[in-house]
């Protein structure tokens, strides 16, 4: 399907990205934002998702709150992931590879030194609607970025390198919102991927689905909505599951970095958090 402006409608896993792109500009609409997104506005009000269009019904109050906390979710992990750019820059890393990327727009939003290549990954239907949105906006990058329509589960090396990722060059990866879509063997076959492609200073920021999360959301999940396609969360000890794939990796709970950010999360714990799903990882040097 596609709109009046000929933009394919978003739907299956990509109509997603619209849904975080809204959560984005509606952080950017508040006083004090954790981070600045200009384009958000535009990609999801081309994908009928702007701030003015109503929220999709929940099953109950229980529901939406559990929606609230995901949309808090989504502003948390975005500033962690910025945070986690500007520090793989400042250590001279001059390849970011966004996986999943959606309608991520830190191209064009965060400052880049000089030299940086910025590549996006994601399938060709929601590259296609940015470019469009991106024309309509004339939007200008910041670094040279780089898209690279791929299925994630097929050979998307290939096709990274052929767009002129380099391997020799250490890389910071960021798959934010994504692994949760994908099975357990497409994760693993993906960071196995992802580490052989990671020279010595690589980093790499991941978001995960806390445990739990898929069981919480099932319920009440409407079909086609976000948490329907929800199939993955982390493992019980994510630090050694990466340490297994050569990433020395931290965790950081969501509840933490909020508090870090000055937007405590006001609710007490309703169960054990356990390890966080913010990743920050460096590659292993042994
Ligand atoms: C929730 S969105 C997050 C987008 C972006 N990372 C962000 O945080 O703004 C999930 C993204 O993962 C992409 N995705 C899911 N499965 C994929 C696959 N197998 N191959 C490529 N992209 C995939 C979707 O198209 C979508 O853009």
């Amino acid at each position: 399907m596609t709109d009046a402006e000929g933009r394919v409608e978003p739907s299956g896993v990509w109509a997603t990205a619209v849904g975080v792109a809204r959560v984005r500009a509606m952080e950017t609409a508040r006083e004090q934002p954790l981070f600045r997104d200009p384009l958000a506005l535009a990609f999801a009000t081309a994908g009928g998702r702007g701030p003015g269009t109503p929220p999709p019904p929940r099953a109950d109050e229980a529901a939406r709150r559990r929606w609230l906390g995901v949309a808090f979710s989504i502003v948390i992990r975005t500033k962690f992931l910025d945070d986690l750019l500007d520090r793989a820059v400042a250590s001279g890393i001059r390849q970011v590879v966004l996986l999943g990327a959606g309608m991520d727009s830190r191209a064009f939003r965060m400052d880049w030194p000089a030299g940086t290549r910025l590549f996006e990954v994601d399938t060709a239907e929601p590259l296609g609607f940015k470019a469009s949105v991106l024309r309509q906006e004339r939007a200008v990058p910041r670094c040279e970025r780089i898209t690279v329509p791929v299925d994630l589960r097929e050979d998307w090396p290939g096709a990274l390198a052929a767009a002129g990722h380099d391997p020799a060059q250490p890389t910071v990866w960021i798959a934010e919102g994504l692994l949760i879509y994908l099975p357990e063997d497409a994760v693993q076959s993906l960071l196995e991927r992802v580490g052989a492609l990671s020279a010595a200073g690589s980093r790499m920021g991941l978001t995960l689905g806390s445990r739990g999360v898929v069981e919480r959301f099932r319920g009440d999940a409407a079909p086609g909505s976000a948490a329907s396609m929800w199939v993955w969360e982390m493992p019980e000890d994510p630090v050694g599951w990466l340490d297994g794939l050569g990433w020395e990796a931290e965790t950081f709970t969501l509840r933490e970095r909020a508090e870090a950010y000055g937007r405590p999360v006001l609710t007490p714990s309703q169960q054990d958090e356990g390890a966080g799903g913010l990743i920050s990882a460096v590659r292993a040097t042994h």
